[in-house]
């Protein structure tokens, strides 16, 4: 499977590693990069134009970039007939956007993968909601205080209580958990977030309760950082790899 990958950054470098040096997925690689900057990579064509990096003979577009980026390249994706990956999940938070990209994926006869992310847990809550078995769902996300705010903190701070819908205006780069946790459970105007900035951490931690008629949910990932880059979480890269061995795969599906 020939990958498209947009965003050159953290997780998209880990990726190209994973992918191309290490050849995780023997049938798996990514062969173009869309890139604002970049004018070379190692292995990988790059493009500076969106257009030609859509043309370029790939399956599948992998967006590993800001929700900026999804917004404005999502449906050019699908129609040129690509299917997509989003990591930046916090992009569907906006209904009319959530919408759209339905619309054209059916159209288009695509798909569009959303991976969990640095969490766990969607499995429960999917199949608690189907039935509505799901009555609320929380999640409190700890982080280093520096990925957060600006300022130096000497104690931990609660920056931020309220909806998932709020929380990812405030915090683009920061809780797309949260939307990922909306879309599989009861939405985004009912998911509660609390995020706190702790000058101690040195990892992102997320806390989900749920409950309802199914039950209670208790599920606590003390995520490692990505190996260059302390600010985000290893396992929302390895997330990404999953989705793809899973589609690579395509017979048992979880
Ligand atoms: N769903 C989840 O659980 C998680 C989601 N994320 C999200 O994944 C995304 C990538 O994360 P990282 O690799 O750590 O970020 P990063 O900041 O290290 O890399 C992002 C790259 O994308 C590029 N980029 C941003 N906007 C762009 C645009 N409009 N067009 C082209 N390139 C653009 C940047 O220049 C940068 O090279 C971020 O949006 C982040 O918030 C990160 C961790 C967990
Ligand atoms: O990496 C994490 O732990 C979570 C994160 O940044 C996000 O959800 O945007």
């Amino acid at each position: 499977m020939k990958v498209g990958l947009i965003g050159y950054g953290n997780i998209g470098k880990y990726l190209i590693q994973k992918l191309n040096d290490d050849q995780l997925l023997p049938g798996t690689r990514i062969t173009s990069t869309f890139s604002r900057s970049r004018r070379e990579i190692n292995g990988v064509e790059v493009y500076n134009d969106f257009q030609a990096f859509l043309d370029s003979d790939i399956e599948i577009v992998v967006e590993a970039s800001s929700i900026n980026a999804v917004k404005k390249y999502g449906y050019d994706v699908l129609k040129a007939r690509k299917n997509l990956l989003i990591i930046s999940v916090g992009a569907f938070a906006d209904q009319y956007f959530y919408d759209q990209i339905q619309a054209l994926a059916w159209k288009y006869e695509r798909k569009v993968y959303l991976p969990s992310g640095a969490i766990g847990g969607l499995d429960i809550l999917k199949a608690a909601k189907t039935s509505n078995q799901l009555d609320a769902v929380q999640i409190i996300t700890r982080k280093p205080a520096s990925s957060l705010i600006d300022e130096p903190l000497e104690e931990k701070q609660t920056v931020f209580d309220g909806t998932a819908s709020e929380a990812i205006q405030l915090f683009p780069k920061n809780i797309n958990v949260s939307i990922i946790l909306s879309l599989a459970g009861i939405g985004s105007e009912q998911t509660r977030v609390k995020i706190i900035a702790d000058p101690a951490a040195t990892e992102n931690m997320h806390c989900i309760k749920a409950y309802g008629g199914f039950g209670e949910m208790t599920v606590e990932v003390k995520n490692s950082p990505m190996p260059e880059n302390p600010k985000t979480s290893h396992l929302a890269a390895l997330s990404v790899l999953s989705t793809l061995k899973k589609k690579e795969e395509n017979i048992l599906i979880m």
